[in-house]
């Protein structure tokens, strides 16, 4: 039975077709040249008090419908990042997600913090494409390739000077992930074959990776609290969605995310003080 992952990446193969036969590979890689060098997100990531937020700009979803309207999605960028986000994504998927790549572009005018293209990336064109609307990093999703074109998109993110988010969803993948030993590993508590959310994925996950790569805990944030259950089980990172585009002041939301995260990690210095 094809999963609702095949469904999202049949449509994404579609678009894509078209898109490239308006603008062939070598156009598009000519436009390359135009773009200002990746940001490198790991500084701010690493470097980040108490929780490293990924804030996403998410319209509608598979499983929940509409979510947000965001007509100007580079002003809810600039809320993203005068809370505090180290880095935005951006759904650019259209079908299910209700993304583009000019919302990307639009963000991309609207803030200098690092940028996630969130997509379902199965072609080496999409990657070149969202360094050419001026992302900084691109999402890999385990599930959706196989090892050999894991490998060369993630060489071609490399090569293009952007940093990698390789999904997982169990260990099994989370094993193939590593292998490429990426700056970031997200796991996300969503499975897209199904599209059911269980926390304990992440939470099971999460302590599995080693140290230097940093784990993003992903879905499932509605609050502080799911915050601080991920940053107790290892998460350097949360990407959020949902819980962002339906507050009327996603600054304050992040902001309390992060005092969240600070907060367990001082009861975690302060109990490790005391052994
Ligand atoms: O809206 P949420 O539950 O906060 O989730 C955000 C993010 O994790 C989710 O959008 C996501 C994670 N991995 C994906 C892959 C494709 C599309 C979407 C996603």
């Amino acid at each position: 039975m094809p999963t609702v992952l095949d469904g999202i990446i049949s449509g994404v193969r579609e678009d894509l077709g078209r898109r490239r036969a308006a603008l062939p590979v070598g156009a598009l890689e000519s436009r390359l040249s135009e773009v200002a060098p990746a940001l490198d997100p790991m500084p701010g990531i690493r470097s980040a008090e108490g929780v490293a937020v990924i804030a996403e700009v998410k319209r509608s979803s598979p499983s929940k419908g509409a979510l947000a309207d965001i007509p100007e999605p580079g002003l809810l960028a600039r809320s993203y990042a005068a809370g505090g986000a180290s880095a935005i994504s951006v759904l650019t998927e259209e079908r299910r997600f209700s993304g583009s790549l000019a919302d990307l572009d639009e963000v991309r005018a609207a803030v200098r913090t690092p940028l996630l293209r969130k997509d379902f990336m199965v072609d080496p064109y999409q990657v070149t494409e969202a360094r050419v609307h001026g992302a900084d990093l691109v999402l890999l999703i385990v599930a959706a390739l196989d090892d050999a074109l894991l490998r060369d998109l993630s060489d071609q993110a490399r090569e293009l000077g952007m940093t990698t988010l390789v999904e997982v969803h169990d260990a099994a993948e989370l094993d193939r992930a590593l292998a490429l030993d990426p700056a970031l590993v997200g796991v996300n508590a969503r499975n897209l074959k199904t599209l059911e959310v269980d926390p304990r994925t992440v939470t099971d996950l999460l302590p599995r990776i080693p140290d230097h790569i940093v784990g993003v805990a992903e879905s499932g944030v509605g609050g502080p609290a799911d915050v601080a259950r991920y940053v107790r089980a290892g998460a350097g990172a949360v990407l959020v969605g949902e819980a962002l585009v339906k507050d009327g002041a996603p600054e304050t939301a992040i902001r309390a995310f992060i005092d969240a995260a600070s907060e367990v990690r001082a009861a975690a210095r302060a109990g490790a003080a005391g052994e």
